[in-house]
This record gives C-alpha cells, sequence and structure tokens, in this order.
C-alpha cells in the first residue's frame, strides 16, 4: 500500500533552529531579489465570517535551499480550541513534481514570519535596540517575542492587546521561561506601548487603525505583520512618513493596493538590501517592513525540514509515496 510521509508538528518543532531558520530565510529572500524564486501573488479566498485560505505556490532555485512547495494555510480568527492559523507544505520533487512529503507548517509559518521580521530588523535598524513594541498576543506576537529578542539586545519588550489579560498571560510565560535576558512588561494602551521604542512589530491584521504617528519614535523601524483582507493597523500618515519596504513584488502590488492609492511607493524588496542593489535610507525616518509572507520562504523551511528529518531518522527509502 502506498504511504505519504507526514512530518507533523511535534517533529518539525524538534527540528526548528532559530540561527538555521534565520540563515534559510535570509537565503529566501535574497533569492526573490537574484530572480532565483519563482511565485505568484497568492490566492485568498473569502470563506465569509473573517474566515480565510491562502494558497501559496512556489518554487526556489539554490542549491543548499532549493525546493518545488505549495503551502495551504487556514485562517479561522474564532478558532479556541485549535489555532486560529493552521497550515501544510506539500513538497515536491524539483526535477519531476512528484510528491515528496506533506509537512505540517503552522509552527514554520510562525518561525519564517519571525525571522523575516529579524531579517529586515538587521538591515534596517540594527543599532542601539533597547526597547521592543508588540501589538498584539496571539501566535505571531509571542513568536516574535521569542525571535527578536533572541538576535537583538533589547532590555524590555512590550505588550499590548486588545483582551489586555491575554497580554498579560503571554508576558508572565515569556518571563517564567527565564530564555531571555529582558523584561517582558504588558501595558495597557498603544500609546504607552509604543512610546520611546526602537523597533515595533504589529501582529493583529485589524480593520482599525491602531497606531497613530505622533506617539512613534522618529527613527523607530517597524514590522508590520498583519495581514487581512482589509488590515489597516497601521494609520495612513505612518505609512507617508516612512520608506516602506516589501518582501516581493507580485504580492505587494497585489495585497497592497490599499497603500499604492494613498501614493506610497515601495522602496524596494528586503532581498534588494540583503543584495546590496538598493541602501537603506541615509536620514534618520522610519522605516516600515510590510510582510506578507512568501511562498518560497515555506519551500526553503520544508527543503530544511524534510533534509533535517531524513537525516536524523537515517529514513533510508527518501521516496515517499512508496
Ligand atoms: N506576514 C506574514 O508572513 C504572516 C502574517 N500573519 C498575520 O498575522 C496576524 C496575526 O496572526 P496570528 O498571531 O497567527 O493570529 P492570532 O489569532 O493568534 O492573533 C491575532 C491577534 O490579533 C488581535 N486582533 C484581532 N483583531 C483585532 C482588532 N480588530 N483590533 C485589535 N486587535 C485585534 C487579537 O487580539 P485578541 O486577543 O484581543 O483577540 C490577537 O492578539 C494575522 O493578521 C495573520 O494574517 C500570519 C502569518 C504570516
Ligand atoms: O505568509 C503566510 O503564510 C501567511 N500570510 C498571511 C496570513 C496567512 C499566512
Amino acid at each position: 500500500m502506498d504511504t505519504l510521509m507526514y512530518i507533523n508538528e511535534n517533529r518539525v518543532r524538534e527540528l526548528l533552529d532559530w540561527d538555521k531558520v534565520f540563515e534559510v530565510t535570509e537565503k529566501a529572500m535574497e533569492a526573490v531579489a537574484r530572480n532565483r524564486a519563482i511565485q505568484n501573488a497568492r490566492s485568498v479566498t473569502d470563506l465569509n465570517q473573517s474566515n480565510l485560505l491562502f494558497v501559496m505556490p512556489g518554487r526556489l532555485n539554490d542549491n543548499d535551499n532549493g525546493a518545488l512547495g505549495c503551502k495551504i494555510v487556514s485562517y479561522f480568527p474564532q478558532n479556541t480550541n485549535l489555532p486560529p492559523l493552521m497550515a501544510n507544505i506539500v513538497l515536491m520533487d524539483d526535477a519531476t513534481g512528484a510528491l515528496q512529503a506533506v509537512i505540517a507548517a503552522t509552527e514554520i509559518t510562525a518561525w519564517r514570519t519571525a525571522a523575516a521580521s529579524a531579517v529586515a530588523t538587521k538591515y534596517l535598524h540594527n543599532e542601539n535596540n533597547k526597547i521592543l513594541a508588540i501589538i498584539g498576543a496571539g501566535a505571531q506576537a509571542k513568536i516574535h517575542a521569542v525571535c527578536l529578542s533572541y538576535f537583538f539586545k533589547f532590555e524590555e519588550v512590550r505588550v499590548w492587546n486588545r483582551n489586555e489579560e491575554r497580554a498579560m498571560k503571554l508576558v508572565a510565560e515569556l518571563n517564567d521561561d527565564g530564555k531571555s535576558k529582558c523584561r517582558f512588561t504588558a501595558c495597557g494602551s498603544v500609546q504607552s506601548c509604543v512610546a520611546d521604542a526602537d523597533v515595533l512589530v504589529t501582529t493583529t491584521g485589524a480593520d482599525d487603525t491602531l497606531l497613530k504617528l505622533e506617539w512613534l519614535k522618529q527613527d523607530v523601524h517597524i514590522n508590520a505583520v498583519g495581514v487581512s483582507l482589509n488590515c489597516r493597523e497601521i494609520d495612513d500618515e505612518v505609512y507617508k512618513a516612512s520608506n516602506v519596504y516589501i518582501d516581493h513584488w507580485e504580492g505587494a502590488r497585489d495585497e497592497l493596493k490599499h497603500l499604492l492609492d494613498i501614493g506610497i511607493q515601495f522602496k524596494g524588496q528586503i532581498g534588494d538590501l540583503i543584495c546590496g542593489s538598493i541602501k537603506p535610507p541615509s536620514e534618520k525616518s522610519i522605516t516600515i517592513f510590510e510582510s506578507l509572507g512568501m511562498a518560497v520562504e515555506d519551500c526553503a523551511m520544508a527543503r530544511m525540514i524534510y533534509d533535517l528529518h531524513v537525516e536524523k531518522s537515517n529514513v533510508t527509502d527518501k521516496r515517499v509515496v512508496k
């Protein structure tokens, strides 16, 4: 009987490591700028009641991390017993298109998204980062707190959430964890959370504006991670006063029309900064990484997890469908 190799979330978790995830994500972002990546704007299906289905196919042409894959993501924000966002990647043989494995990708999505923000922060604001502010307290908020405090020397990480109790629970968990030297605190307002922040992450996808220009430090770096059909968590005035970077042009043209409509001209892709084909702003200014998430980041992660899984479990038959 045919059997399918399924690498589940527990196994993926065992194989994830921040330094490797950062490296693989940075290379995938660079590959986009070097035209070694194929990915269209993804398909987003509106399932009503705020539920969304994302289909993200891509091919990354790279000796170490190259892969052909397609991630399917469901986002059901009202889920309580299950995560609101769940994902799986179908990994295929690059040369033939034959199925290789299905890889659980809920953790992969969280890790690579936070790693992409870390890469953007490295290229746009890798200096004197003392205060990190996070808007939201869901899966992305938590993983960004963990990832960014791993890569940068923050003294304080502040969290604001619509439901304040959830923010308090998250910071208690992060403080108890003791893995990071920094202090995690919950804030009662967005304004007090972002005041003096050097780096900021927005993770809500909210339709309403949460962030105002006058609350922000003049050279704050913002990783804008929230994605929804009508995401407006950052005020237009903030975008107009900022240098805005994206992860890929195809996605930006399709999903960021509301920013193009108000005259925002994206400075380029994070991969262009990595390649050196564009430079970060020379003057002090607010920078925004408008993160949509890329299929080729998932392809690279799927390749990494598959290779580690095969190597560490002595799988001799790499065929997946036997
Ligand atoms: N850029 C990328 O690559 C990726 C982006 N995303 C996006 O990141 C966002 C967060 O995902 P995830 O953490 O998994 O989701 P969760 O459901 O775990 O968390 C959602 C968070 O957003 C808050 N929120 C929702 N609606 C509002 C609102 N109207 N006003 C204020 N806060 C609100 C929730 O607050 P409360 O606790 O009060 O409900 C909660 O803190 C989503 O928009 C998702 O689409 C996800 C994966 C990858
Ligand atoms: O890149 C991703 O993966 C996602 N981005 C936006 C929200 C759903 C998943």
